[in-house]
């Protein structure tokens, strides 16, 4: 029996693969995985070392937990062909957005053990923020150990499912814009004369630095955004800009607009 399967390694069955296997908290071969881009499967299976399958049926008999990491548009097809093979001992596990334990269940039966989750992409480099929610045929052991699979590639909080559409916003889909930044970012320090290389970095760096500060300080962002910012000085010339051209404003709309888009995979 394999400690965890999962069906789909693009994106995100990537990260999560490489953050367990970078956290060594299971072995590759107690790995397995699936995709039906056969480049994809080659790929994970020569950087992880952890075992392959194309038979789902396989998989889902033979994994203790499966995470179901493919697109939300193809978990009912997946959940139907493998509910036969899920056994009252399987954690059956959702990392897509609009996925929702009951629909889960309404597929694979409410007797069935099932995890909502919504992770993101840094899981990669072991930096991922994870939500969790847990139903309630999941035993205490269970919950404990899912929160130190997805603790091993970052943080991992229990959360309520109704807060699920705002985790969307906030940690799921929330590295796009932040790469967004860091690429803005580094292209004006190219324009300034940076090399790219270079450019990245002092971005990047200064950004996880930044978050750092906040995580590990406890003081409040806007009073670290007043460390910077010295009386008649550079910083607050662009913060004053930042502020005139609406650059929280149009963080507020765009994390709206993401989160409804969330809901609204949840009510269909
Ligand atoms: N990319 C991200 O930052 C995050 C993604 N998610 C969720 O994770 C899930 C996967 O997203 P990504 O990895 O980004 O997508 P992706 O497109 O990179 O990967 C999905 C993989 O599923 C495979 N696939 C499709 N149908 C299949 C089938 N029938 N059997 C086996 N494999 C199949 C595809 O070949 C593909 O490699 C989605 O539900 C997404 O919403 C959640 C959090 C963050
Ligand atoms: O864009 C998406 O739909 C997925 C969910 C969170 C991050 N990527």
């Amino acid at each position: 029996m394999y400690k965890i399967g999962f069906i789909g390694c693009g994106n995100m069955g990537k990260a999560m693969i490489g953050g367990i296997i970078n956290s060594r908290i299971y072995k590759a071969d107690e790995i397995i995985a699936l995709d039906l881009n056969e480049c994809l499967l080659s790929e994970v299976k020569g950087v992880f070392g952890i075992n392959t399958t194309r038979d789902t049926l396989y998989l889902a008999e033979n994994s203790r937990i499966i995470i179901l990491s493919v697109k939300p548009n193809i978990y009912n097809i997946i959940l139907n062909e493998i509910k036969d093979k899920i056994s009252h001992d399987t954690i059956v596990i959702s990392i897509a957005p609009g996925i929702s334990i009951k629909s889960i269940e309404d597929v694979i039966g409410s007797d069935k053990k099932v995890i909502r989750t919504m992770p993101n992409t840094p899981a990669l480099v072991n930096e991922g923020m994870s939500a969790i929610c847990i139903s309630n045929k999941v035993s205490e052991v269970e919950k404990e150990e899912v929160l130190k699979i997805y603790s091993s590639f970052g943080i991992a909080e229990i959360v309520s499912e109704k807060l699920m559409d705002c985790v969307v916003g906030v940690s799921g889909s929330s590295p796009a814009y932040v790469y967004m930044f860091i690429e803005a970012m580094a292209d004006v320090a190219v324009l300034a004369g940076m090399p790219r290389d270079k450019a990245y970095k002092f971005a990047a760096q200064s950004i996880m630095g930044s978050a750092k500060m906040v995580l590990d300080t406890g003081i409040h962002p806007a009073a670290l955004k007043d460390m910077v910012c010295s009386p008649g000085g550079t910083t607050i010339e662009a913060a004053a800009v930042l502020e005139e051209m609406g650059f929280r404003s149009s963080v507020i709309s765009a994390m709206k607009s993401c989160i409804k888009k969330s809901s609204k995979l949840t009510s269909k």
